[in-house]
C-alpha cells in the first residue's frame, strides 16, 4: 500500500526551480532511499513530505503530497500533528541539552502526558526500539550530549519514536558517524521498517543498496529514476542513472 503519494510536486526558492514535476508513490513500511549528486533535491524533496520547508523564505510549492489520502499541502492539516505522524532525523544529531530521560520524554509532554509511569514506560520503549537501552538504561539522568555521535544520533530516533510516527525522514542520518556507529544505524533503520516507512536521503550508493527496497535518483531537480533498489543497482532503466551509480559523475 501507497502511504504517500506525490503528484507533479514543484519547488521554487524564489525564482530558482530546485524540484521539477515530481511524482512518486512511496510505500508503507518500506525503506525508499532518495540519492544523487549534490544540489540535485534530495533533501529539498525530503523536506516537502513534513512540509520543512515551510519555514523557509521565498520558497513556492505547487502540486500534492498525500499521506495516507490526505493532502498535506490543500486539505486543514495541523503542521504539529503533521511533524508527529512524519518525524525527521537530521545529518547532524541534535539532542536538546537535557538529560536522556529528558529527551526522550518531551514530546509526550508536550502531547500533555504527565504521568510519571506512563512516561518511564514510554521512554524505555523507544530506547529499546532506537537500540540504545541497554547502553543507557542505568544513568537515564545523564545528558543527551555526554553522549558519543553514534549514540546521540540513536537518542534523536528514541525521541522521534516516542510520539508514535508513523513515518520517519532520514537526512543523511550516518554521514557524521563512524563505520561501527553506522552499521548500527543501519541495522536499526532494518529493524524499525517492521513498523514504520522510512524514507533516507543518502549520498552513499552502496549504504541505499543495503537498506533500501526502492531507491529515487534525482538529477538537477528531476526524478530520473526510481526503482526497486536491486534493479536500479543492477539494471537501470535510465543512461543518467547508469553513469552515476557507475561513478562516471556526481
Ligand atoms: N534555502 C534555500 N534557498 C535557496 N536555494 C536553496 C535552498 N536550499 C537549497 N537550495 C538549492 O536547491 C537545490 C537543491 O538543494 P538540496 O539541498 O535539496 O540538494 P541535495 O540533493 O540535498 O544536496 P546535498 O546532497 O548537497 O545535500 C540546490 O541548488 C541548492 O543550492
Amino acid at each position: 500500500m501507497n502511504i504517500i503519494e506525490v503528484k507533479n510536486l514543484n519547488l521554487f526558492y524564489s525564482k530558482f526551480q530546485a524540484l521539477k514535476d515530481i511524482s512518486m508513490d512511496i510505500k508503507e513500511k518500506k525503506v525508499t532511499a532518495l540519492i544523487g549528486p549534490s544540489g540535485c533535491g534530495k533533501s529539498t524533496f525530503l523536506r516537502c513530505l513534513n512540509r520543512m520547508n515551510d519555514l523557509i523564505d521565498g520558497v513556492k510549492i505547487k502540486g500534492d503530497v498525500i499521506i495516507n489520502g490526505r493532502n498535506i499541502y490543500k486539505d486543514r492539516v495541523d503542521i504539529v500533528e503533521l511533524r508527529k505522524n512524519v518525524g525527521m532525523i537530521f545529518q547532524k544529531s541534535n539532542p536538546f541539552p537535557m538529560s536522556i530521560f529528558d529527551n526522550v520524554a518531551y514530546g509526550p509532554r508536550i502531547n500533555g502526558i504527565r504521568d510519571k509511569k506512563r512516561l518511564e514506560e514510554i521512554v524505555e520503549n523507544s530506547l529499546k526500539k532506537a537500540a540504545l537501552w541497554e547502553e543507557v538504561k542505568d544513568d537515564l539522568k545523564k545528558s543527551g550530549l555526554s553522549l558519543s555521535g553514534g549514540q546521540q544520533q540513536r537518542l534523536c530516533i528514541a525521541r522521534a519514536l516516542a510520539v508514535e510516527p508513523e513515518i520517519i525522514l532520514m537526512d543523511e542520518p550516518a554521514s557524521a558517524l563512524d563505520p561501527i556507529s553506522t552499521t548500527k544505524i543501519e541495522d536499526l533503520i532494518f529493524e524499525l521498517k517492521k513498523n514504520y516507512t522510512i524514507v533516507i536521503v543518502t549520498h552513499n550508493m552502496q549504504q541505499a543498496a543495503r537498506v533500501s527496497d526502492q531507491t529515487a535518483f534525482f538529477y538537477m531537480g528531476d526524478l530520473i529514476e526510481f526503482n526497486d533498489t536491486k534493479k536500479l543497482f543492477t539494471a537501470p532503466e535510465n543512461e543518467k542513472t547508469e553513469a552515476y551509480i557507475s561513478g562516471r559523475f556526481g
